[in-house]
């Protein structure tokens, strides 16, 4: 099992299904459902964008973080497991982006 800390933050988040949306952000999330939480994470997404665009790096950190946070719940969501992804970025690796874009469209 990987020591990654996005792999640790994925099994609180996995834990939180079923909790009191409450006492919990992720499960006040999984309460909302997959669609929102696609939204929201749509929304993170902008957010960065804006921080990426004015280049201010401590608000990009800071929204790379919430966007991380939110793409994992919605992972968690749709059964996706972190594992998996991390295999389709290793099998991806050694092959240029453009490479594996023309395999994709074939
Ligand atoms: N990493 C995060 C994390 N990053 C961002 N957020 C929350 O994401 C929200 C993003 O803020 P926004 O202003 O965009 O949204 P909001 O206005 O609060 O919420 P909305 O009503 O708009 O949906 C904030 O409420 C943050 O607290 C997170 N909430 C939780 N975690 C991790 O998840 C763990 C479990 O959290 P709970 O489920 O709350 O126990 C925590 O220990 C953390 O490690």
């Amino acid at each position: 099992m990987s020591e990654h800390v996005l792999d640790r933050l994925y099994e609180v988040i996995d834990s939180r299904k079923g909790a009191d949306p409450e006492s919990s952000y992720t499960a006040k999330l999984f309460a909302k459902g997959q669609k929102k939480i696609a939204e929201k994470l749509g929304e993170e997404a902008v957010e960065t964008v804006i921080e990426g665009v004015t280049g201010d790096a401590e608000k990009l950190t800071a929204e790379s973080a919430d966007l991380l946070y939110h793409l994992l719940v919605l992972w968690s969501a749709a059964g996706v497991k972190p594992d998996a992804v991390w295999q389709e970025l290793a099998r991806r690796q050694g092959m240029s982006g453009i490479e594996e874009k023309a395999r994709r469209n074939t």
